[in-house]
């Protein structure tokens, strides 16, 4: 397969997987904003490009829609991710953001939408280096709009409007394999209501079971089983700081949060992010943490149903409490809130309860990449992304 594109570009070529004389680091040196070329790059005559204004109810509308419309679906068209408004305005006004970084594409009659990409400034630590870069996210064309070569003069513009703020690295996750993945990651599932999942296809009755035995396999407790189980506070924010620090600092790529990033990315939101903690009866300590987000998703053909309610695994972090337990109280409050479905990624330490709490394996993976920066390949990646 050749990358007519991605063979022009400063990341990980596939020829050259396996040499190891090449050094880790930046591929290409940062340049002097002098030599940042100025202007945007040209788009086909009858396009336009527009910076889309996140905190104007319109403009968040119209890039809803059309992601709502055109953004990812699985392999077999059974659902397409339909990230709320909320949603997009928290993944996309993280602390520092820049609104030039919204990049979307009108045709010019029109002025309807017809294409979008985004990039948010996030600090990264790769080992024992933290690299300033942009997480690009959200890119999108519209279905009738595809296969144009309109996707690498997005990614052209959003790279120049990211140099224009002196960085140079990037980290993107995608469903597709593109040159070169530092690390792959698999989907896993959670049943919260099996009836709904069998009932849209996804899921199918097991051999030799019912209807009533699945639904029963699958039934959770009322209530959260730790005790000092509660959501998170805006108070929390140092101490979940510092115990999420701390656990992140074994993985070789993972977010530099400090407490400002904790404060925006796991404050809880309505709708959006849900975030608790065990704080220690006894001792008062935050000594356990484990947050997801709601992503619901578009159920395609299906005559009696429209949405998906689906939480993703977020941040977890146990020391005192068993993550077992932990996560299982996480599945308990999510059923509390009516998802379908509980998505976690092999991240991190999850492989330890993913068999034990009953999730089953996705086809779908994810591969993470980091552009402009060489990295030998690592077992296990770190960051969970909520891209897609
Ligand atoms: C220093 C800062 C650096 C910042 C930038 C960093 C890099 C950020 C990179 C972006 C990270 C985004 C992360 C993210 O948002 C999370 S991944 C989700 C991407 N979005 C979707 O899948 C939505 C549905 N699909 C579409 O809208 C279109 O199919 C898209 C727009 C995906 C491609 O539109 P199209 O009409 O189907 O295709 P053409 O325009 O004809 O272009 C074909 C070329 O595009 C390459 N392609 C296809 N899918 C890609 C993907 N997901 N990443 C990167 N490249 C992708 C493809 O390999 C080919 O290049 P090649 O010939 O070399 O193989
Ligand atoms: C029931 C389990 O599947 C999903 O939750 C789901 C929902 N919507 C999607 C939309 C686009 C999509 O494109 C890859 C996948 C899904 C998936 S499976 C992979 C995400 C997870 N977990």
């Amino acid at each position: 397969k050749t990358h007519k594109f991605w063979e022009t570009q400063p990341v990980g070529q596939f020829k050259d997987i396996g040499d190891t004389s090449l050094p880790e680091g930046p591929i290409e040196p940062a340049t002097p904003l002098s030599e940042v070329k100025q202007e945007p790059y040209n788009l086909p005559s009858v396009y336009e490009w527009t910076t889309c204004d996140m905190n104007s109810d319109d403009m968040c509308s119209e890039v809803y829609n059309l992601l709502k419309n055109n953004y990812v679906e699985d392999d077999e068209n059974m659902f397409r991710f339909n990230y709320s408004k909320e949603f997009l305005r928290w993944a996309l006004r993280p602390p520092g953001y820049y609104q030039s970084w919204h990049i979307g594409v009108r045709a010019k009659t029109s002025k309807k939408l017809v294409a979008f990409i985004s990039g948010v400034p996030a600090r990264i630590r790769v080992r024992d280096e933290v690299v300033k870069m942009a997480e690009i996210n959200f890119l999108c064309v519209h279905k009738k709009l595809r296969s144009k070569r309109l996707a690498p003069v997005m990614i052209k513009e959003v790279t120049r409007r990211v140099h224009l703020e002196n960085i140079w690295q990037a980290a993107y996750t995608a469903g597709v394999i593109l040159p070169t993945p530092i690390t792959t990651c698999q989907y896993w599932h959670r049943s919260l209501n099996p009836k709904k999942l069998i009932d849209v296809g996804f899921s199918r009755l097991g051999a030799r079971m019912t209807m009533s035995r699945t639904i029963k396999l699958y039934k959770l407790p009322d209530a959260p089983i730790t005790p000092g189980f509660r959501k998170m506070e805006p108070r929390d924010v140092p101490a979940v700081t510092r115990l999420l620090r701390n656990y992140l600092s074994q993985f070789g790529v993972a977010t530099d949060f400090d407490e400002n990033d904790v404060e925006h990315w796991l404050l809880p939101r309505e709708d959006v992010v849900d975030s608790y903690l065990v704080e220690s009866p006894e001792t008062h300590d935050v000594t356990d943490f484990c947050s997801f987000y709601t992503l619901p998703s578009t159920i395609l053909g299906n005559p009696n149903y429209t949405t998906l309610k689906a939480a993703y695994s977020y941040y977890n972090v146990a020391t005192q409490t068993s993550f077992l337990q932990l996560m299982n109280d996480a599945l308990i409050v999510s059923k509390q809130k009516g998802f379908d479905v509980f998505n976690a990624l092999d991240v991190m330490h999850n492989e330890s309860f993913l068999k034990e709490l009953k999730f089953g394996p996705g086809d779908g993976q994810l591969h993470y990449y980091l552009y402009n920066y060489r990295l030998k390949t690592m077992a296990v990646s770190t960051f969970p992304s909520w891209s897609s």
